[in-house]
């Protein structure tokens, strides 16, 4: 990393994902803290161009499709071990479960802020996975659900889920008010879910896309003597959530103390932070957990950013 302000390039960023990252970074570009090289953008599909920046930067943030960005990684790592070496960070689904990526979920244990800030290929997390993940990996780490329970994941997106297209076709045709999808499909969040859950089996999951820009609910519905431990209730399951998130002094996870029975998707649309309830259901003997996030913010750019400031060395500057 150079003395200077670090230089950061993102490759795909005129998507969704991108021209998220570029308007939180921007007050930090205009404080000098850092620099956007910003590609020509008749040139911006092109390998070389592409690569010419990624020589020039310190992290190359890439917000592209999974092919593209295997491909910007292939023309990253023809610059590892030369004076243009660049840090990349993914936000694709790439790299989420690939041997020698870190991680990007600064929650996921003590210690992994600081393996993002010194990796040099780090793996943003997927949105619904984001969700699932922050709700299961602390209850089977403290042993309350068991790695090999049966688990069902319900979860509803924005449409800005689906990237530039399905926000067009949205914005165009106006689109379902609900849909359910990828129904009998192994869903791309899976393996991911699967490994940074630690469960020893794939979850059943339920992805769906609503008629809003941004927001998202992962639901996660648990049973006392199947999912859950005999006689663990609400409030076992919220101290353990809530024990887990307090091991981190700033940190974008809030457990709720005390959360209400509905829930609007759209709820925390613009923020970068994520929510955490446990309801408890005594009639049924289980508890519904649920996350709230922004699909955009926790769920994309707002963790990317966190990343890039990990990984620039700069200190969190109140993003999240
Ligand atoms: N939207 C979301 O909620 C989330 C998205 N992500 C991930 O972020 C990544 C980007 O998604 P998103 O921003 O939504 O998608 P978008 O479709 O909005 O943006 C992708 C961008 O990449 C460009 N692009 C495509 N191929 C290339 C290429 N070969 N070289 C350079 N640029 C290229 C596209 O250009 P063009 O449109 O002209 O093809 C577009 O500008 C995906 O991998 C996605 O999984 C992660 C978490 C959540
Ligand atoms: C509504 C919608 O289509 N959502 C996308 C997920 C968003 C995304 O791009 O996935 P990541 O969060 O893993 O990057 C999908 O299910 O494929």
């Amino acid at each position: 990393m150079t003395a200077q302000a670090p230089k950061i390039f993102i490759d795909g960023e005129a998507g969704t994902t991108g021209l998220g990252i570029r308007k939180r970074l921007a007050p930090l570009e205009q404080a000098g803290r850092l620099r956007l090289l910003a590609i020509d953008p008749a040139k911006r599909k092109e390998p070389a161009a592409r690569q010419a920046l990624m020589a020039e930067a310190d992290i190359t943030v890439l917000c592209l499709p999974d092919d593209a960005a295997r491909e910007a990684v292939a023309l990253a790592d023809e610059l590892e071990h030369t004076s243009h070496a660049t840090k990349v960070l993914d936000a694709s689904t790439a790299h989420r479960t690939q041997p020698g990526w870190v991680y990007g979920f600064p929650e996921l244990a003590p210690g992994q802020e600081k393996l993002i800030a010194q990796a040099r290929r780090v793996a943003n997390p997927g949105c619904y996975a984001t969700g699932a993940i922050a709700l299961l990996h602390p209850l089977v780490s403290q042993g309350l659900v068991k790695a090999d329970a049966p688990l069902s994941i319900n979860a509803v997106s924005g449409y800005s889920g689906g990237g530039r297209k399905m926000m067009e076709s949205h914005a165009r045709e106006g689109g379902p008010a609900f849909m359910l999808y990828a129904l009998g499909k192994a869903h791309k969040h899976l393996p991911e879910i699967s490994l940074r859950a630690g469960l020893a089996h794939p979850p059943l999951f339920v992805p769906s896309v609503g008629h809003f820009p941004q927001g998202m609910v992962v639901s996660i519905p648990l049973h006392q003597g199947v999912q859950l431990a005999p006689g663990l209730g609400g409030a076992e399951v919220r101290d353990a959530l809530a024990r887990f998130y307090n091991q981190f002094t700033t940190h974008g996870v809030h457990v709720l103390d005390q959360p209400q029975p509905t829930m609007v998707a759209e709820g925390l649309a613009g923020r970068d932070d994520m929510e955490l309830a446990v309801h408890s259901v005594p009639e049924a003997k289980g508890v519904v957990l649920t996350a709230r996030l922004d699909n955009l913010g926790k769920g994309a750019s707002g963790a990317a950013c966190r990343n890039i400031m990990l990984m620039a060395g700069l200190e969190n500057s109140k993003m999240i």
